[in-house]
């Protein structure tokens, strides 16, 4: 069986904490590949600067661009309405009978799983993989497998203040996505 993780995430814009936790689980957990799949419309929060999905999905391909175990998964973008993970998770393992999937989330997720649409049918589907995120406790109910990362306090707020405030983000985002951000004019001044 082909391990497959998926992060799956709004990456508004995608930033270091990210491609750290995909690579360091990948490495723990043995898995054959990462894909990285950017929600259409998030569940529990607002896109609350006018970021189009397709920014979004254009940033991620720039980010993981030089790791040949990351991959773009795009099957939430071509599904309209709310992004849930059930629907998503029932698509992929019809889709691939032979991949085990390992849904990765960071301790905020964690917390905010007894939300999450659908949970305890969710949790029997697939291996939730938790890591450590400063702030959040990783104790739940649920079966979730915790990996233990360097804390990284980086988050997609924290990068759209820094850039509407002109403020440095060097090397806490991919340079790549610096630049497209930049030749787009996202996130106001940036
Ligand atoms: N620095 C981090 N450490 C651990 N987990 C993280 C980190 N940043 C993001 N994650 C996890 O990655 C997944 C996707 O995150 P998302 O794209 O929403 O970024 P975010 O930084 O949480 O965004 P925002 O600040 O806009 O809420 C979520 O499961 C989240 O918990
Ligand atoms: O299905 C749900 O109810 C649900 C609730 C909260 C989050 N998620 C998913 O969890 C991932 C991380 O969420 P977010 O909002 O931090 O980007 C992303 O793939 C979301 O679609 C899913």
């Amino acid at each position: 069986m082909r391990r497959v993780g998926l992060l799956g995430g709004t990456f508004n814009p995608p930033h270091l904490g990210h491609l750290i936790m995909a690579e360091e689980v990948r490495t723990f957990l043995n898995l054959d590949e990462v894909r990285f799949m950017p929600n259409k419309i998030p569940p529990h929060k607002n896109i609350s600067v006018n970021i189009s999905a397709d920014h979004r999905m254009r940033m991620v391909s720039l980010a993981i661009k030089e790791n040949p175990y990351f991959q773009l998964e795009a099957i939430e973008l071509d599904r309209s309405g709310t992004s849930y993970s059930i629907d998503t998770i029932r698509i992929l393992k019809n889709r691939d009978p032979d991949s085990q999937f390992f849904f990765i989330i960071g301790g905020d997720m964690v917390e905010y799983l007894p939300k999450w649409h659908k949970i305890e049918e969710l949790v029997k589907l697939v291996q939730f993989v938790g890591v450590n995120r400063s702030n959040y406790d990783l104790k739940t109910p649920y079966n979730v497998q915790m990996v233990t990362i360097p804390n990284i306090d980086i988050s997609s707020t924290l990068i759209r203040e820094r850039l509407n405030k002109h403020q440095n983000v060097r090397y806490l985002i991919p340079q790549k996505v610096e630049e497209y951000i930049r030749e787009e004019g996202l996130y106001g001044k940036a």
